[in-house]
This record gives structure tokens, C-alpha cells and sequence, in this order.
């Protein structure tokens, strides 16, 4: 059935390795010189020229089913339909007599809201990268699989802009209606588990789940928790909480049944990690683990964390079963507590406050963030960033459509809702510090155990939000960043100056509701 279908898909390798377990595919990793094993028994490999995402590459084909229900602009690209052709077979061409590899599986942990797929790559890295991120099929499963999605990435594949109307050498392309993802000319694993994710995007707010950029967790009484927030935010590092069983680091859905994670795997950032700070990612680096662009001392084979120099987006691919008391199958109840996380580098807003279910709607249609360096091509230091429901790079669909989402989910399940600032205190990138991770989760905690129900608040009128005065665990002046500045004209100005942007970025929203409206910063100067 498996060879059936892939001449039906129209591909004619050498040899197509479906499948292979994770050992095998280390050891043709290796022997094909893709990468090497460290001395923590994770595969280190190389991704060359682009060491985070590609997003002025990506497009999705615009068609009958897309035409009217894609958000197109400056994030999703439109991509004719006959030029798609083209290139999917010239990369079918290409692939003849090679040595492939197939990873037959599901994006989704939920059998009733998952999508069957199958991931084709040149490479065995990306093979192992692609079992130990999507969920893996049972034996019978597997004996019957036949893929909503196939995902073709072939890192060896580069597009030539002229002949194939791409932007440059590397391409991410969607055909919803089609079923097929192309991928070629850049190695960044990330862009399989986003296009993916960008694909569940579509698909299931008309099957009525709410997909998210988030990760989860659960408490020991099965309570759930839901962080949001753009990349280096900290949804991977918070959600890894030795007190609670992680459900998962990136992306969920959120049906009438619940939650459940679109993956079976987690993508850490390494860049600094620390054994103490996070010592379960740390222990999740070993055998099966994929090390991406970290510095490998070549005599000790030890990784250096420390070392940028290929890139700051260093990354590390693990399944969850690396983390001690992972929830399997990645499902859990309706989320009590909601987490915004945002790093703001201007270190200016509170380190965390509440929200009100009005505030929760204007936080996450604005989305602020900084973006930090390396995970988009093109960044290089910290930059203010609005983007909508704290994914907008991943989100085909109008933002009107998942804001709904969340708004209803919020009222039907009174989940509690908090904003926590992991960036900058004491001053802005370059002048201040960020905030510890030994704080972050001291307020994550305090969150989620309703601790922060039981503190005295007071109101931030600038930036319309509540702050709590004290937090078990953290400083009382790490609570104020007025406070933590050594000059509070520069904290006044640079405050200000946030609050005009956030109000500035809302104006392109039409038919907000007054409440939401009003439940947004309120600098002093009109803008
Ligand atoms: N206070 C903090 N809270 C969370 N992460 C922090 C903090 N300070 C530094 N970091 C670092 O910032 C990064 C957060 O990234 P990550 O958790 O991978 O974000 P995301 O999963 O949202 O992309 C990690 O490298 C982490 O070590
Ligand atoms: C993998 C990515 O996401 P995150 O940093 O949110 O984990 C990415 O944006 O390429
Ligand atoms: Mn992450």
C-alpha cells in the first residue's frame, strides 16, 4: 500500500526508508556525514546557510478554497496554482534515484482532530527531526495510513526565482486543497512543524477547534494551563515545570472536549542554557535528541551552549517522553488559567499583572513582543513587534476568526487570565537585565496555585492593568519596573512611548467592541 501510494503521489527514489527508528536513523545520519553524536548521545547537525525561518519564503496557493478565506498580505503570500505545479514537479524529477526517507504520522494527539500525514526528506536528520516533533502511529495505524498531508522537504532542492516565481533560493509552499507542502533550500527544521502548525491553522476553526500558539500543562489535580506568546517568549521554558506534567511546548488545539497538543515533541531553544535554570531540557538532550547549530567542541564532543556563533537560534528537537511526567496521549481538560507571555525588551511593562476578560481580548489582538534575534532571518537584536494572537506568522485566517475563538472560550470557562513580561527590567535591552527565570516561574506559580488571588493589587493607569504589590517568590521591587530603573524620567518616557505604540497598532483593527477598546493603555498624549 505504502509503495502504491508513493508512485501515486508520482515519485520514483532509489530506496524510501519509511519509518526507521530513531537508532537507524542516527546511524545513516551519521554515516551519510549529516552530523555526529555527542558526547550527551544527542545528534548534532549543521543546517548551513539559514538557521531560523524563512516567512518573506512562505506561501500558500491561492485557489477556490483559499481565495476568500486567507488573511493575504505582508504574512501570507499567495502563490499561483499552475506555478505550484511546476514546481512540484521539478521537485519530483529531482527526488528520482535518490535515497529518500518517510514519516508516516499525525499532526494532532486528538484521534478526532487530527490530520494523517506523511513527511518526505532528502535527509535522515530530518526524518528523525520529523518522528520525534509529529505523532508517531501505532503499528496498526501505521499498516493503514493514508496521509491528509504530505509534506515534501527536500533540503537539497533550491528554487530559481526567475523560472519558478519564488523570492529566492528557499520556498515554503501550502496547498490547502491539495493536501501537499513544498519545502525546499533551507534545512531549518523549524519550517516543517510551522507549516504544519500553519496548516492546522486553517483547517480546524471550521471544525470548530480553536488552534493556538501555545504551550500547556497540567497540574497534579489535572487542572490545565495555556501559555501564549511569540517566540523566545518563554512558552517552552515555563511550561517545563518540574511541578507540573507538561502537555506541550508550541501548539494546541482547543476543542469542546479540551486541549490537546498538535505535536509529540518539543523544539528548545539552547542559546545559554543553563543545567540549573532549566534542568529538564538539559536531561532532554540525549540519545534521540536532534542538537540544531550548536557549537560542538570537536575534542570533548561536548556542546557549548554559550556559543552563537552560527547562529543565536540554536535549537534542540526532543520527544515529550524526554521529559519526566509528560502527559501522554497530549490531552487535558479546559484550561483554568490563561498566560500571556511577552519578552518586552523595552523593560518596561510589570513583569506580570492580571487581565480582565476585556483586557485578555485587547492583549491578544495586539500580540506585543519583541522579537529577538535569529529565529526570523533578518533580526539581529530585540524589535518591537504587534502580532496578532501571538502567532501572526502562523495564522492563515483572519485574526477576527481566532480572537472569537478565545472570547467565547474565555466566557464559557471563566479561565483566569495574566500577562507575564519575561524580558528586560531595570532598563531596556543593553542597559537592563532580563528578568530571571527563577522569577518568571515564581509568578507562573503563583498563577496557577490562585496565590495571586490572595495579594493586594494596584492599578497601572498608563498601561490599564493590575499588578499585584507582592508575589511569593519574587522581590516586591522586581514587581514595579519604575522601580528597578535608576531613572524614573526614562521609565516615564520609554512607558509612554509603549503604551502610544500599542494604541497606534490597534487603529488598524475595525469592529472591536468599545470594552475591548477601553481596556487597552491609556498613554497620556493622544496619538
Ligand atoms: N525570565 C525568563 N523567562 C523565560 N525564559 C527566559 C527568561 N530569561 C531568559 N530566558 C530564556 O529565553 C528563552 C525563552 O525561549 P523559549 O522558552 O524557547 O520561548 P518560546 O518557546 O516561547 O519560543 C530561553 O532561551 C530561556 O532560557
Ligand atoms: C520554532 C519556532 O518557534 P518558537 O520559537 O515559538 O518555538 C519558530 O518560530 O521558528
Ligand atoms: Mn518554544
Amino acid at each position: 500500500m505504502f509503495a502504491e501510494q508513493i508512485a501515486k503521489f508520482g515519485i520514483a527514489p532509489r530506496t524510501i526508508h519509511r519509518n526507521l527508528p530513531v537508532g537507524a536513523l542516527v546511524d545513516m545520519a551519521v554515516s551519510q556525514s549529516e552530523g555526529a553524536v555527542t558526547s550527551t548521545g544527542a545528534l548534532s547537525v549543521r543546517t548551513g546557510k539559514y538557521t531560523g525561518r524563512s516567512p518573506d519564503d512562505r506561501y500558500i496557493v491561492y485557489d477556490d478554497l483559499t481565495q476568500d478565506t486567507v488573511d493575504w498580505g505582508k504574512i501570507n503570500h499567495p502563490f499561483p496554482e499552475d506555478k505550484f505545479d511546476r514546481l512540484l514537479a521539478k521537485m519530483k524529477g529531482f527526488v528520482t534515484g535518490k535515497n529518500l526517507f518517510a514519516f508516516d504520522g499525525f499532526v494532532g494527539a486528538d484521534p478526532g482532530n487530527r490530520l494523517a500525514i506523511r513527511v518526505i526528506n532528502d535527509r535522515a536528520w530530518q526524518s528523525l527531526f520529523a518522528r520525534q516533533l509529529f505523532v508517531g502511529p501505532s503499528a496498526g495505524e501505521l499498516r493503514s495510513h493514508k496521509p491528509d498531508f504530505t509534506i515534501m522537504c527536500i533540503n537539497d532542492f533550491e528554487s530559481i526565482p526567475k523560472e519558478d516565481g519564488t523570492n529566492s533560493d528557499v520556498f515554503i509552499i501550502l496547498n490547502l486543497s491539495r493536501g501537499i507542502v513544498l519545502i525546499g533550500g533551507t534545512s531549518y527544521a523549524g519550517e516543517m512543524k510551522k507549516s504544519m502548525f500553519s496548516t492546522m491553522n486553517f483547517v480546524l476553526p471550521s471544525r470548530g477547534v480553536f488552534p493556538m500558539h501555545c504551550s500547556a500543562n497540567m497540574g497534579r489535580g489535572g487542572d490545565t494551563a495555556l501559555f501564549f506568546g511569540l517566540s523566545g517568549t518563554g512558552k517552552t521554558t515555563l511550561s517545563t515545570d518540574p511541578d507540573r506534567m507538561l502537555i506541550g511546548d508550541d501548539e494546541h488545539g482547543w476543542s469542546d472536549r479540551g486541549i490537546f497538543n498538535f505535536e509529540g515533541g518539543c523544539y528548545a531553544k539552547c542559546i545559554h542554557l543553563s543545567r540549573e535554570a532549566e534542568p529538564e531540557i538539559w536531561n532532554a538532550i540525549r540519545s534521540g535528541a536532534v542538537l540544531e547549530n550548536v557549537v560542538i567542541d570537536s575534542r570533548t564532543l561536548r556542546p557549548d551552549f554559550d556559543d552563537g556563533k552560527l547562529t543565536e537560534n540554536t535549537r534542540v528537537a526532543y520527544p515529550l517522553d524526554h521529559i519526566p511526567g509528560a502527559v501522554t496521549p497530549s490531552i487535558g481538560g479546559n484550561p483554568k488559567t490563561i498566560i500571556f507571555l511577552t519578552a518586552d525588551a523595552m523593560g518596561v511593562l510589570p513583569p506580570v499583572s492580571r487581565l480582565t476578560e476585556m483586557g485578555a481580548m485587547y492583549h491578544f489582538m495586539s500580540g506585543y513582543t519583541s522579537k529577538l534575534a535569529g529565529t526570523e532571518r533578518g533580526i539581529k537584536e530585540p524589535k518591537a513587534t504587534f502580532s496578532e494572537c501571538f502567532g501572526a506568522p502562523f495564522m492563515p485566517r483572519h485574526a477576527a476568526v481566532y480572537a472569537g475563538m478565545l472570547g467565547e472560550r474565555i466566557k464559557r470557562y471563566g479561565a483566569k487570565t495574566y500577562f507575564i513580561n519575561t524580558g528586560w527590567s531595570g532598563g531596556p535591552y543593553g542597559a537592563g537585565s532580563r528578568i530571571k527565570i527563577r522569577h518568571s516561574r515564581a509568578m507562573v506559580t503563583a498563577a496557577l496555585s490562585g496565590a495571586l488571588d490572595a495579594v493586594p493589587y494596584r492599578h497601572d493607569d498608563l498601561f490599564n492593568i493590575d499588578v499585584p504589590i507582592e508575589c511569593p517568590g519574587v522581590p516586591a521591587d522586581v514587581l514595579n519596573p519604575r522601580m528597578t530603573w535608576p531613572d524614573r524620567d526614562s521609565y516615564d518616557q520609554a512607558a509612554e512611548r509603549l503604551a502610544q505604540m500599542f494604541v497606534r497598532n490597534f487603529t488598524k483593527f475595525g469592529g472591536v467592541s468599545p470594552q475591548v477598546l477601553a481596556s487597552g493603555p491609556r498613554p497620556s498624549q493622544d496619538v
